[in-house]
């Protein structure tokens, strides 16, 4: 997805334009693409907070990077397409290896999905597998 997921240090906040091709129903985002970015911006959240609790500088070594155990997303309303969507944030639960965050995109200041992410600590080697991919 490419997205910036930025720490305010109470939630973080990404920003995503769709495009044409993002498109179902003519004048709409698709609900699967909605879905992937409550995904990934649910799994660079649960990755900031592990950060901000233990005191570290975001995406510093060793990397602290989070796999998505489950993903839910509900379709409030119909996203228009055009506008930007702002996806935000915030952790609900945290407790070992495992960061439940809640997450919501807006689009001209109204909710239109809202989405639950259960974000487990990748293992090492995934890690590895992050940072070596092209
Ligand atoms: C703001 C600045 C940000 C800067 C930083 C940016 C960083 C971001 C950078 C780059 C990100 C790029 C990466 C993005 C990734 C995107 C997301 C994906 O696409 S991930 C691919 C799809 N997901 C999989 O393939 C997982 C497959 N599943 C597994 O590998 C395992 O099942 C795994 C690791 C999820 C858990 O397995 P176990 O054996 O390690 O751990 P166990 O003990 O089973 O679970 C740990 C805890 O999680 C709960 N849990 C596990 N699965 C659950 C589930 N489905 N629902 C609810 N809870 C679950 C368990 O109950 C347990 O909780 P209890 O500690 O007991 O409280």
């Amino acid at each position: 997805m490419q997205i910036k997921s930025v720490w305010d240090g109470n939630e973080a906040i990404a920003r995503f334009t769709p495009r044409p091709y993002h498109t179902a129903v003519p004048g709409y985002v698709y609900g699967g693409l909605l879905a992937s970015l409550i995904d990934c911006h649910g799994t660079g959240t649960a990755s900031a907070a592990a950060y901000a609790v233990t005191g570290r500088e975001p995406g510093t070594a060793p990397y602290l990077r989070y796999l998505t155990a489950s993903l839910r997303v509900n379709f409030l309303k119909p996203t228009p397409l055009g506008p930007e969507l702002v996806i935000h944030g915030r952790v609900k639960e945290m407790a070992g290896r495992k960061v439940v965050v809640e997450a919501w995109i807006e689009v001209n200041g109204e909710t239109t999905v809202q989405g639950e992410v259960v974000a487990v600590q990748a293992p090492d080697h995934m890690i590895e597998a992050l940072l070596n991919r092209a």
